[in-house]
């Protein structure tokens, strides 16, 4: 049964890796786009605010494509759609966004058909386009993510997020591609490194699991991504080295980056010091950057009530942050 009203997503952003956690650990966060998909006589796109200029109206965008690829394992045909989108999640910055636009027209298209396919068969689909389980798992399920895939299925586990945890991102200006960013990657690693590694991944999941924020500190360093990116990104391995002294439980790059990513104790009352300490350090690069306080988001990708009379953009009105 095909909703011939259309359909309202919301989906959070995400960072991946944690530090260590590389390809493996995704956290939701509390800053979110939103995606209105109906079937048209021809296909049209919408696009609202800063965070979407440049990106394709026609058949090549993204959106499009996975709708189709969801008609298609559903074995339904829906050729022509009018897409609405909203995003305040910056584009190709460390924080999810193509992620949330998989996620988000996957369950959009899904939800368009009666909901054919189960949420797992959604993380795999999701998963095979983006190529790592992190960002999509915390965008489909929220909190925070530990997931494997294996190149045809992904598994995660799911963790509450600690309730005092909070997340301040500094924003570089500047883009920088998952694709540039995964480039300067070694091919292989050494035993001492990936020992390294998976121990604090572990202890960082089990840290986080039990709200132990103390043990943050050391078990969210890596060797395996952050020292070869380091060069993509003037200022943060001073960041990475210094942000402790000035309040984060531990810093690490969000996903491929640029975005630096702080994990702060809401008790602790350093945000705003810690917040002038990383504007700082990009300022003498030359870099400048806008920060955001956000929360760990608790719920992943939801439908949204379709109200006619209400334009995608007056139901989300209160919400959106620029
Ligand atoms: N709403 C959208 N519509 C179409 N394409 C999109 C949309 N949002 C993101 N994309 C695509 O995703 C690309 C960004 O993906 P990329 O993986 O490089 O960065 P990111 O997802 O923002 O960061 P990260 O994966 O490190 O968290 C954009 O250049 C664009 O091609
Ligand atoms: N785990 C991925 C996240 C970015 O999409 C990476 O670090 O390359």
């Amino acid at each position: 049964m095909i909703r011939s009203e259309g359909t309202r997503v919301k989906i959070p952003a995400s960072t991946a890796n944690l530090g260590p956690g590389f390809d493996t650990l995704g956290m939701a966060l509390t800053l979110y786009a939103w995606i209105e998909m109906k079937p048209a006589e021809t296909t049209l796109f919408h696009f609202h605010g800063d965070n979407l200029e440049g990106l394709p109206k026609d058949k090549s965008n993204l959106i499009y494509k996975v709708a189709q690829s969801v008609f298609a394992e559903a074995g339904v045909s829906i050729p022509e759609l009018e897409i609405t989108m909203y995003s305040d999640i910056p584009l190709t910055r460390g924080l999810g966004s193509s992620a949330s636009a998989i996620v988000g027209a996957l369950f959009a298209a899904n939800l368009l058909i009666g909901s054919p396919l189960g949420l797992e068969k959604l993380f795999d689909m999701a998963t095979a386009l983006e190529n790592h389980p992190d960002n999509v798992g915390a965008s489909l399920f929220g909190g925070i993510i530990t997931a494997i895939w294996d190149g045809f299925h992904a598994t995660a586990l799911r963790i509450e997020p600690p309730a005092n945890l909070e997340v301040l991102v500094a924003i570089p200006d500047f883009q920088l591609s998952t694709s540039k960013a995964r480039e300067v990657l070694p091919k292989q690693v050494g035993m001492s490194d990936a020992v390294y590694n998976i121990s604090r991944t572990s202890l960082l999941t089990a840290a986080l699991a039990a709200g132990r924020l103390d043990l943050i500190k050391e078990s969210m360093r890596d060797r395996l991504h952050q020292p070869f990116r380091a060069s993509l990104i003037p200022g943060m391995a001073r960041i990475l080295e210094e942000a402790t002294l000035h309040g984060a439980l531990g810093t690490a790059l969000s996903g491929a980056g640029p975005t630096l990513l702080s994990l702060v104790d809401r008790n602790s009352n350093q945000a705003e010091e810690l917040e002038a300490f990383l504007l700082s350090v990009l300022a003498n690069e030359g870099i400048p950057a806008k920060t955001l306080l956000l929360k760990p988001c608790t719920d992943g990708v939801t439908e949204l009530t379709m109200v006619k009379e209400n334009s995608l953009l007056d139901m989300i009105k209160g919400e959106v942050k620029a």
